[in-house]
C-alpha cells in the first residue's frame, strides 16, 4: 500500500531551537493513526507543517498517487488538495442551525463565483442530511449550533470538514472535555471516518487512544520515538523513561 502522506526527514527550528528534528511520518489512504507524545513533542507543528502554517527548513512532504510536494502549496491549496483540520476547539456559527453550519460547509467547498450565485438545491439539502447522519446529529439539524453540548459542537465541526471531502483529516485532542459517552461516539465515529480516508488523531488522553486501536506513533524532541501498537510503545524503555522517568 502507498502512502498518502509522507513526510519524510523535515526539520524546523524557532529562534535556533529545533522543534522538528528530521522527522520522517506516513500514513496510508485508509488508516487511522494516534500521534501522542509529551508536551512540546511537536505534535501541534507537526500538523503546522503538513497544513502549511509552517514551512520546514528541510526536509520533503509528498502528497497523493503523483507524490505532489505540499511545501509548494500554501494553505488553501492544501486544503482544496484533501487535508482538513479539525482544531481542538469548535469553531462553530452558534447563532445558525446545524443544518445551516453544514450548507455553509458545503457552499465553502465552491470556488468564489459560483458561491455568489449558490443557493441549496435538493442535492445540497440531501448532502447535509447526510453529513448530520455520519456525525451522529441527524436529529439536531434545526437546533442552533450554540444549544449543542461540547460534544456534539465537535461532531458538527467534523461534519463540516467532511462537507471538503478530505482525504486526510487532522484531529487535534478530540476527547478534551466531553463526557465518557461522547467519547466513546467519537472514537466510533472516527474509526468509521479511517475506513475511507486517513485519519490522524493527536491526543494526550491514553484511555482514548487505547479505544482507538490503532498505531501510535510516539513523538519525542521533533522526531519518531517509537511506533506500534499502543501496549507495543508503552512497553518501549525510552517511551517510559520520556513519560515517567523524569
Ligand atoms: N512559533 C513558535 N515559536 C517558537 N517556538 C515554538 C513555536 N511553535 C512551537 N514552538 C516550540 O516548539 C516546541 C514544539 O511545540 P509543539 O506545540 O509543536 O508541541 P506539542 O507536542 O504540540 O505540545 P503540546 O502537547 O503541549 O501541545 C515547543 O518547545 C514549543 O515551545
Amino acid at each position: 500500500m502507498s502512502a498518502l502522506l509522507e513526510v519524510d526527514g523535515i526539520s524546523v527550528s524557532f529562534d535556533g531551537f529545533k522543534a522538528i528534528n528530521g522527522l520522517s511520518f506516513s500514513i496510508g489512504p485508509a488508516e487511522l493513526r494516534a500521534v501522542i507524545g509529551p508536551n512540546g513533542a511537536g505534535k501541534t507543528t507537526f500538523m503546522d507543517i503538513v497544513t502549511g502554517k509552517t514551512r520546514p527548513d528541510e526536509g520533503r512532504v509528498l502528497w497523493g498517487e503523483s507524490s505532489v510536494s505540499l511545501l509548494k502549496l500554501n494553505e488553501a491549496q492544501i486544503a482544496r488538495a484533501g487535508v482538513g483540520r479539525k482544531f481542538q476547539r469548535p469553531t462553530v456559527f452558534e447563532d445558525q442551525s446545524v443544518a445551516d453550519n453544514l450548507t455553509m460547509a458545503l457552499k465553502a467547498n465552491r470556488s468564489p463565483f459560483p458561491v455568489l450565485f449558490w443557493k441549496p438545491s435538493p442535492q445540497s439539502r440531501a448532502r447535509v442530511a447526510e453529513l448530520a447522519e455520519e456525525v451522529g446529529l441527524a436529529g439536531q439539524t434545526a437546533r442552533k449550533a450554540g444549544e449543542l453540548s461540547h460534544g456534539q459542537k465537535q461532531w458538527l465541526e467534523i461534519g463540516m470538514l467532511l462537507a471538503q471531502e478530505p482525504r486526510l483529516l487532522l484531529v487535534d485532542e478530540p476527547a478534551a472535555g466531553m463526557t465518557l459517552a461522547e467519547r466513546e461516539q467519537t472514537t466510533t465515529l472516527l474509526k468509521r471516518l479511517a475506513e475511507t480516508r486517513a485519519v490522524v488523531v493527536v491526543e494526550h488522553d491514553m484511555d482514548f487512544v487505547r479505544r482507538l486501536d490503532c498505531k501510535v506513533t510516539v513523538l519525542h524532541q521533533g522526531a519518531v520515538l517509537a511506533e506500534g501498537s499502543l501496549d507495543h510503545v508503552t512497553r518501549n524503555p525510552d517511551v517510559i523513561e520520556v513519560y515517567l522517568g523524569r
